[in-house]
């Protein structure tokens, strides 16, 4: 059973993690066949603290498992909408929203397989710690499919391992947007950012 299932088959084992991201202490219910069960991504981590948005952004947390990107920065931006396949993931996203506190806030979660139902909207930035396990054609889609849905000067973040590709994906992204800037290595993870110029 791969994270990225639309439905665990996996018995829920609901375990509650805290952290303290963008200087928040935020909670997260985690399960079973959820990325990250029981315990916040380190790379999420890399790529939260160091992603900057603006408070008039859309943006967009593809691949948002149970929530620890849009939920952290939800207060800071005009909209937030985060998008997942796995189901299971989807309902721990909703929960946790509300766990924090966040349910008056602009933020929607919706179940889809990449941008296939988040495309009503423009965004000013994707976020997202990609399905690496998905393979390179669905990173390479997340890239191509994603710069249609940014607005003019809008930036997609990525983040990923420097031995699970980051070089050839941040390759990729210049060839695709014409433009990459690697915002932060850390940790053995590679923050990438390209531009819709
Ligand atoms: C590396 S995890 C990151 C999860 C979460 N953003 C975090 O940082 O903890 C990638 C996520 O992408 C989701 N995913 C995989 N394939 C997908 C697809 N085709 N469409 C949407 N989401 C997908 C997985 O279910 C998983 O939650």
């Amino acid at each position: 059973m791969h994270y990225f299932s639309e439905k665990p088959t996996t018995k829920s084992d609901v375990k509650i993690v805290e952290d303290i991201l963008r200087g928040k202490k935020l909670k997260f219910k985690t399960d079973s066949g959820v990325f990250s069960y029981g315990k916040v991504d380190k790379g999420t981590k890399i790529l939260v603290e160091n992603v900057v948005v603006d408070k008039d952004d859309d943006i967009l947390d593809l691949g948002c498992g149970y929530g620890v990107i849009g939920i952290a920065l939800a207060d800071e931006v005009k909209s937030t909408t985060m998008a997942d396949i796995n189901r299971r993931a989807i309902k721990l996203a909703k929960e946790n929203i509300k766990l924090n506190n966040l349910d008056n806030y602009d933020i929607r979660v919706v179940h889809s397989d990449l941008y296939e139902n988040v495309k009503d909207r423009k965004y000013n930035k994707i976020i997202t710690n990609p399905p690496i396990r998905a393979g390179k054609e669905v990173l390479h889609r997340i890239i191509e499919e994603g710069k249609e849905l940014l607005k003019d000067n809008g930036e997609i973040w990525v983040v990923i391992q420097t031995k699970q590709g980051a070089k050839s994906l941040a390759k990729y992204m210049k060839d695709v947007f014409g433009n990459v800037e690697t915002v932060t290595i850390k940790g053995g993870y590679r923050v990438l950012k390209s531009k819709k110029l």
